[in-house]
């Protein structure tokens, strides 16, 4: 570990905003803006059921992940085109490079989609074209993550799996998303097997509202490199032992937490707790278009409201590039930045 030279307590936002990082949990459909939502509604002539952006936004209020999951698939709707898949990414990794990340593996919902008659290959290739250009134009390298919706069968997701394949070149993993208590990892057992075979990179939400054993059975059945979420996994001591030694990374969402009504307030957020268990924690956005900040705002707000120190602002960092999928060549690289930026700040 870097050890990080002090840094007074009014400099951490400046130094939580400027240093490199990665993003690791980033669902594309929850970065859709409601301006964004709006703008394609007309031009695709698409109905919404709210008569303009304030009365959406202040729809935006929830109680636990079912009342947000609702919004989220009625706000994406309004995607049509490869345009719309693009220009939605797009707008997100603009935000993100100037968040100062550096990398990021982005989850896609194709089923979302496909169920409204747009075609896989409308989805990927959009998608795709904002990754390529965001490498090109601002230096930023993104991956996508193709998740399967866990509140539907896993005929369905085999059927989607198979309806990706011919663009098997454009997606480098799969995830598990979407309600989760009632739907635990096993109903997916053999559709990640078989992606295993494929030599995809495997991650699943869970232990979000789900208890410990999710996560359990997410590693032991789905054999998953990452769990999503996991913010559950404290509940268990023997469980937070295996994370810490096989070196699972979480990729928590503190803001997501705190507007799905996981923690009561983000000053009880078990983040702390999980990196004095040793764990790869990573801080990510997860839906930052419905849960009031983009990766920057996680980290701030969090930090004012936890008391984390510049340190362990490193440690997140660094765990961040570590619970990458990139080579190892890049995670030295990126490491190397991180190092430079926190002795730049000194
Ligand atoms: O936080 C989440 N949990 C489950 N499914 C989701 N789909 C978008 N965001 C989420
Ligand atoms: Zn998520």
């Amino acid at each position: 570990m870097t050890p990080v030279p002090p840094i007074a307590a009014e400099r951490l936002p400046e130094l939580l905003r400027r240093m490199p990082k990665a993003e690791l949990h980033i669902h594309i459909e929850g970065s859709l803006e409601p301006e964004l939502i709006f703008e394609m509604a007309r031009r695709n002539r698409v109905a919404l059921p709210y008569a303009s952006v304030e009365e959406l936004r202040r729809a935006y209020a929830f109680t636990n992940l079912q009342s947000f999951l609702d919004i989220y698939y009625a706000g994406a709707s309004v995607l049509i085109t490869e345009r719309d898949f693009h220009d939605m990414a797009w707008a997100y990794l603009q935000k993100a490079r100037a968040d100062n990340v550096l990398h990021a593996e982005i989850f896609f919902d194709p089923q979302t989609h496909t169920a409204r008659g747009v075609a896989m290959e409308t989805v990927l290739n959009g998608l795709h074209q904002a990754c390529v250009r965001a490498q090109a134009d601002l230096g930023l390298s993104a991956s996508l993550i193709l998740c399967f919706l866990r509140h539907l069968s896993e005929a369905e997701a085999f059927e989607t799996l198979e309806a990706a394949l011919p663009l098997r070149d454009k997606f480098i993993g799969v995830g598990l998303d979407s309600s989760e208590v009632g739907h635990p990892p096993e109903k997916f057992a053999r559709v990640f097997a078989r992606c295993r075979e494929l030599g995809l990179h495997l991650v699943a939400h869970a232990g979000e509202e789900g208890p410990p054993a999710y996560v359990w059975t997410a590693l032991d059945l789905l054999k998953v490199e990452r769990i999503d979420h996991g913010v559950q996994s404290t509940k268990d001591a023997q469980l937070m032992r295996r994370l810490a030694q096989d070196r699972i990374p979480l990729t928590v969402c503190p803001l997501s937490n705190l507007k799905l009504c996981v923690f009561p307030a983000l000053g009880q957020h078990n983040l702390r707790e999980l990196l004095d268990a040793g764990l790869v924690a990573t801080v990510n956005s997860d839906d930052p278009a419905y849960f009031g900040g983009y990766l920057n705002d996680n980290f701030t707000q969090t930090f004012a409201a936890t008391g984390l120190s510049a340190q362990q602002a490193w440690q997140l960092a660094a765990n961040s590039f570590e619970a990458s999928f990139i080579g190892a060549d890049a995670k030295r690289r990126y490491r190397d930045q991180l190092d430079a930026a926190f002795a730049a700040f000194a």
